[in-house]
């Protein structure tokens, strides 16, 4: 097993120990192996692609630590937290990146705005991703347990373009989301829009 220490200043001087206990503490283990997955996968991609690794890292390790958080837990934050209403018509797909950075901050104290970006960002995508967001975006859909179709393509783009990457996880989703009869966040339309390559 991977055994990276992150900067104190990224940290608040949690060590690894510390940092899985909490991950452990909120998930049962296929998931928890899942945000080590990503964690390797994002520090590779940053390395590939000359992103920061420490933060690419952390952020894939954290960025599905409030994915089995009770739905009734997440209403209650986004009701008396300042959150967009509108986010209750979506359910913890949605909510466990643009809500869960808050969990994550009052639970675990990180606070680095660039890793809690990039965990925001990781389901539903942003127009303005940044190469870590995007880093964290793919690394989620590529790492080594994924072997779909698009995932096997997106791997494959990864090895040279970040953005067609995400774009072929962008329409991935989006087909998904449609042929299913599910309800979709329009900020992963308007990220497809952005990132859909451009002609000539
Ligand atoms: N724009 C969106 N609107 C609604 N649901 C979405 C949207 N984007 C992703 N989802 C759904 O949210 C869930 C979590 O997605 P994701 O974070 O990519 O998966 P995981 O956390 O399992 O790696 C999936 O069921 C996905 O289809």
């Amino acid at each position: 097993m991977s055994d990276y220490e992150y900067p104190a200043s990224l940290t608040h001087d949690l060590n690894r120990a510390e940092l899985l206990n909490h991950l452990q503490n909120r998930l049962d283990d296929a998931r928890f192996q899942h945000c080590l997955r990503v964690e390797e996968t994002a520090r590779t991609l940053a390395k590939r692609f000359g992103a920061d690794v420490d933060r690419a890292g952390l952020a894939g390790l954290f960025h599905d630590y409030a994915k089995q958080i009770p739905v009734a837990d997440y209403k209650r934050v986004i009701m008396e937290d300042g959150f967009d209403p509108d986010l209750l018509n979506y359910g913890r797909g949605v909510w466990h990146g643009l809500v869960g950075t808050w969990f994550i901050q009052t639970e675990v104290g990180l606070t680095d705005k660039l890793v809690l970006q990039a965990i925001e960002r990781h389901t539903t995508g942003d127009p303005e991703m940044t190469l870590l967001d995007q880093i964290i975006f793919v690394a989620d859909f590529i790492e080594p347990a994924r072997t779909l179709d698009a995932e096997v393509a997106a791997r494959k783009a990864a090895q040279t373009d970040m953005r067609q990457a995400s774009y072929i996880e962008l329409k991935n989703t989006l087909q998904y989301l449609i042929a299913e009869d599910k309800i979709v966040y329009p900020k992963t339309l308007l990220t497809y829009n952005a990132f859909i390559p451009k002609e000539g």
